[in-house]
């Protein structure tokens, strides 16, 4: 036992300098981070994470390391690096419109910022609750859009087209006005033409994140509208990098396709996959959990998320006005596949 002791004891001192050392790595991370806020620059750089992950691949080899020891660590330190690099931004008057996973997300970002942040909602026991979160403020919605200057509306579509919707609009004169849903095609023009009349500034936005909190470095689409200026698209994207993201001006049509490719297709794979392993095991009676494979666990870390996140996914499957195409093309694929390996077999 005495032997264990004394190995435990020299783990430990090694856990020590672990922790030292990479808690020094962030602190010159968080100097890089005051460069790149100084320069304008976004807080990912996917070059050097690839000249970094090369350099760490060569050091595993020599060390007899394993390369997915490389790959699974690796990711997870750059994640943390860019919390580091976040520093506060110019302080703006934000109001979070919604108490769901993405408003938890955008205000985890605008706390590490230290942005000046309202919570509201219908319910305010829920929005109360986010807030003490985060030790942001909670204000009934008229007063919270009155107090604020930039509104984030987290909102669903119906709610965004709904009369409870519109009281809003027409209380925002001057104000900037951001929605953040996945699909655009129905809320876009309806509400471009709601502030042409109301005179507020539209700008639609879409986080390409889930609901998970400090999404450093991920990216968020720009979509301005009729009643936003290059002004203020300008604004919005220092603001967003400054907040931690990487911005991408984009127009509404080439959204909706990228979408298609990106969320549509893999969304309804993943759905009927799932379908497919559940049914699949019981026909054949058998408790797979016992034998996941690398792969499958990788594969079923992704069904469980979307299937949290089912109503958003059956949302964007019916918005998104190229998803019956992509759909289409799915199945066809699907039966292609399936047809050259029955061909196969013959
Ligand atoms: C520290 C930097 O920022 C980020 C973090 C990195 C890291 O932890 O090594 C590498 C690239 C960037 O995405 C940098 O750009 O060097």
């Amino acid at each position: 036992m005495s032997e264990i002791n004394d190995l435990r004891r020299q783990i430990e001192d090694i856990d020590d300098q672990i922790v030292k050392l990479i808690v020094s790595r962030f602190e010159l991370v968080k100097k890089v981070g005051e460069i790149k806020k100084e320069k304008n620059l976004p807080v990912t750089d996917e070059k050097r994470e690839e000249e970094v992950r090369q350099r760490w691949i060569l050091l595993a080899r020599r060390y007899g390391l394993s390369e997915s020891f490389v790959d699974t660590f690796l990711p997870i330190l750059f994640s943390y690096s860019k919390i580091y690099e976040v520093n506060s931004a110019k302080k703006r008057r934000i109001v979070l419109l919604g108490y769901g996973g993405m408003a938890r997300a955008l205000a985890s970002l605008f706390k590490l910022t230290k942005q000046e942040v309202v919570i509201t909602g219908r319910d305010l026991l829920k929005a109360e609750k986010l807030s003490n979160e985060f030790n942001f403020v909670t204000m009934d919605i008229l007063n919270a859009i009155r107090w604020g200057e930039l509104i984030i509306s987290t909102f669903p579509p119906a709610v965004l087209l709904s009369d409870f919707s519109s009281k809003i609009y027409s209380n925002i004169k001057g104000k900037i006005f951001m929605d953040i849903s996945s699909s655009k095609n129905l809320v876009f023009p309806y509400i471009e033409e709601k502030s042409l009349k109301e005179n507020f500034i539209y700008v639609s936005i879409h986080p390409l994140f889930g609901p998970y909190i400090y999404p450093v470095g991920e990216r968020v689409a720009i979509i301005p509208s009729k009643s936003s200026n290059d002004d203020v698209v300008k604004d919005l994207v220092k603001f967003f990098r400054d907040n931690g993201l990487y911005p991408l001006v984009t127009t509404l049509e080439e959204h909706e396709k990228a979408m298609a490719i990106v969320q549509v297709i893999p969304h309804f794979y993943l759905l009927a996959l799932s379908e497919s392993i559940n049914k699949l095991s019981k026909e054949l009676d058998i408790d797979f959990s016992k034998y996941q494979t690398t792969n499958f666990r990788e594969v079923y870390k992704l069904i469980r998320k979307i299937n949290d996140i089912k109503d958003v996914i059956m949302e964007i499957q019916s918005l998104n006005p190229y998803a019956d195409k992509a759909r289409e093309l799915g199945v066809r694929e699907l039966n292609n596949l399936y047809n050259e390996l029955l061909e196969k077999k013959k």
